[in-house]
């Protein structure tokens, strides 16, 4: 039967049938091949070893014991050439790397004791793989990132960037301080768990928000480099992203990186090449003018790799940008790939799969890592796919990628996770209007039933069938997931979301329950039905209100793509039709946001209005926000109201020099509201009118930056 590896090989072919695995195995070049890769042999052989035997050959390109096969490997890092036939396993890698991951191929092959015969010619397509630990939130735990690095060396991933943005010893103004001892300890352990599984451990400095061009600053950067360095860290990185400021100066950056490079990278011999973070990191906010990403091309050291994240901060990578990059930094682009991360839509988990990347961009990239959500494990859907992806780009298929990772996170319950998986994976309205598909197969059905019954007309009633069956196995699987046992961190880590899902299971089976009993003209059961749904809905809002509270996105949505909005529309239209059969008047509840958000700040235009209990909100950015003079920011109420409360953050103190907060009673005149500022917090004080907008303006008559952490009024 077909076999199918991960990541997918460059070239394969089986050459016999396969062999039950030999009772004695006779190693040889062990002693001279890369010890991970022979202790992974030895667990694999356990208990077979012998001086004579199935032949196991092994070793590095130039090592004695391969010297038959060397012409076989490729000429390229991490390749390896493998062949298994009935008489003997050769391996050989062009280096460690490729030895090891020849040995990750084995264990692959090595099922349920069977060993295919097979030639396997293998090597990656992007030099530098992985996982960039970049965002917003709370950083993974050192549970997470044990079990992060033995994944990557399993899946041919070589490289983690550490970069949390939260980690006060990463960004400002504490990189300048050493790690606690117990904080030290751990990371040392993490690098040699890194190591071990052939990961570069790449620890990430975010200096730029308060650096000082100066010789302090610049040693105080080279010292803590050299107490990371006596941590185990062989491979350092520089971000400047999202900074306002001095440390936007290209020049200056590039002054220090240069010297960095020069005094630190260069001089320790056994560093790998230095990795920067631009500011204009996308494409969007290039400002050809200024010259900001030309400066960096023409003055970096060209062994400096410089990451992009695409055409805007979040984007799919794709041939013509890749081409406009590489010209303006005279060097192939290192990727930071903003999926699957969360943390400007903290409510959303992204489980779909990897794709929208082009698959003839291998050769113009030096890396690809991608940026994960606060969800570790939750985040190996996508990071198994961009394993797949970067290894063989030109052989990359999304969905069997998704499967695979779907299998290889839960084993058992996989076909649960599938079902879970399948309605979550689309973002919802953002700021950075990056969209997924979600729901895929069942859209069409739920569209077609819809207008259907809209139209009066009988509904398909297999469409029905579909419906109802596809409600119950989210119910089902919802149940499953809770009690599985494949994957605790997993489990305990989303156990909102598949709570919430399992609500969303009950909610639209007992819909297509009022529309059985609309059909058989059951007020009776249509009623009862009807309060359950009321039950279920108010059951899954109050778990939204209480659950991964936070002052971004909080909250828990699943389904928000299509099958929420379905079930609301269809509950409606039940409703509305019962009313009208029988002359009641049953309440319709829609749960959307009935006010607006006005800016002609292009970031902020898209970001989605947050609406609670007793508060809307604009959900805040994390990048910083470019306001030209006269730039506004509106919420509009859907009428005038008196308000409880009005409160604006945006990251600097002295706000109240440049911006004003204003209010409207009619849409057309606005007054100053009186305001209190404590920190960088904007509280107004609140009169007796009813308000029909609230605004933030710029009024100092030249462009202003700030970050949007809080807009939102009490109603
Ligand atoms: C380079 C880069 O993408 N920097 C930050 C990143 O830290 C953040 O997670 C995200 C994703 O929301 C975007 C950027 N503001």
């Amino acid at each position: 039967q077909e076999i199918m590896l991960q990541p997918r090989p460059q070239d394969m072919k089986v050459i016999g049938k396969s062999l039950t695995l030999p009772e004695h195995v006779q190693l040889i070049g062990a002693d001279n091949a890369d010890t991970d890769a022979v202790n992974i042999l030895k667990d694999l052989f356990a208990g077979r070893m012998a001086k004579k035997g199935f032949k196991v050959i092994i070793g590095e390109k130039g090592d004695k014991a391969v010297k038959k096969y060397a012409r076989l490997v490729p000429q390229k890092p991490e390749a390896y050439y493998l062949s298994i036939d009935d008489k003997k396993l050769v391996l050989v890698g062009s280096d460690e790397r490729g030895t090891f991951y020849g040995m990750q191929t084995v264990s692959q092959l090595l099922k349920e004791g069977n060993l295919p015969q097979i030639n396997i010619t293998d090597y990656p397509d992007v030099r530098y793989r992985g996982v960039v630990e970049g965002f917003y939130g709370k950083p993974w735990s050192y549970e997470d990132r044990v079990s992060q690095l033995k994944f990557y060396g399993t899946n041919k991933l070589n490289t983690y960037i550490y970069g949390p943005k939260n980690d006060p010893f990463h960004s400002s103004p504490n990189w300048r301080k050493p790690y606690p001892q117990e904080e030290a300890a751990r990371m040392a352990e993490l690098v040699k768990l890194a190591k071990s599984n052939k990961v570069d451990f790449v620890w990430a400095i975010h200096p730029g928000q308060d650096i000082r061009w100066n010789d302090e600053d610049r040693e105080l950067l080279l010292q803590k480099f050299g107490q990371m360095y006596d941590l185990g860290i062989r491979s350092f990185a520089v971000f400047f992203d999202d900074i306002s400021g001095e440390g936007t100066d290209p020049l200056k950056q590039a002054e220090l990186l240069n010297y960095i490079d020069n005094q630190f990278v260069k001089v320790k011999k056994d560093v790998t090449p230095l990795v920067m973070c631009p500011t204009e990191y996308n494409k969007s906010w290039a400002n050809l003018e200024k010259g900001y990403l030309r400066t960096l091309g023409e003055k970096l050291n060209p062994s400096i790799q410089i990451m992009w994240t695409g055409d805007r901060v979040v984007a799919d990578i794709h041939r013509d940008g890749m081409d406009w990059i590489n010209t303006q930094i005279k060097r192939p682009a290192y990727i930071w790939w903003n999926f699957p991360v969360t943390d400007y839509v903290r409510d959303h988990l992204l489980m779909g799969p990897v794709y929208g990347n082009d698959t003839d961009i291998a050769q113009t990239m030096s890396g690809f890592v991608a940026n994960p959500m606060e969800h570790a494990e939750a985040s190996k859907v996508a990071i198994y796919g961009v394993a797949d992806y970067t290894w063989n780009m030109e052989k990359y298929d999304p969905n069997a990628a998704w499967q695979g990772s779907l299998k290889a996170i839960m084993p058992t319950n996989y076909e649960a996770l599938r079902v879970f998986a399948s309605h979550n994976s689309d973002l919802g309205v953002n700021g950075h209007k990056y969209r997924r598909e979600e729901s895929v197969i069942i859209k069409p059905v739920t569209e077609r039933f819809l207008t259907a019954f809209q139209s009066e007309s009988a509904y398909p009633k297999d469409d029905f069938t579909t419906l109802e069956r596809e409600f119950k196995s989210i119910v089902v699987a919802s149940d499953i997931l809770l009690r599985s046992k494949d994957n605790d961190l997993l489990i305990k880590d989303i156990n909102p979301w598949i709570k919430q899902f399992g609500l969303l299971g009950q909610t639209g089976a007992a819909v297509m329950d009022m529309l059985r009993d609309l059909e058989t003209s059951d007020k009776e059961s249509f009623k009862l039905d009807y309060s359950l749904v009321k039950e279920l809905k108010e059951q899954m809002f109050e778990l939204d209100a209480t659950n991964n509270i936070n002052p971004w996105q909080p909250g828990v949505k699943v389904g928000s793509l299509v099958l929420v909005p379905f079930v609301n529309n269809l509950y409606a239209q039940a409703t509305e039709r019962y009313n009208k059969q029988f002359g009641e008047n049953l309440a319709v509840v829609y749960d959307y946001c009935p006010h607006t958000l006005l800016s002609n700040i292009s970031q902020v235009k898209s970001l989605p209005l947050q609406l609670k209990e007793k508060t809307v909100s604009l959900s805040p950015s994390n990048e910083v926000i470019k306001a030209d003079k006269d730039a506004f920011i509106t919420i509009q109420l859907l009428k005038a109201t008196k308000l409880r409360s009005i409160e604006f953050n945006a990251g600097k103190a002295n706000l109240l020099q440049w911006g004003e907060l204003q209010f409207t009673t009619d849409g057309e005149n606005w007054q100053a509201l009186a305001c209190e500022q404590d920190g960088e917090l904007l509280k107004a004080t609140m009169g007796k009118e009813s308000v029909k907008a609230v605004r933030f303006l710029n009024k100092s008559g030249v462009p202003q930056e700030f970050y949007l952490r809080k807009f939102t009024l009490g109603l």
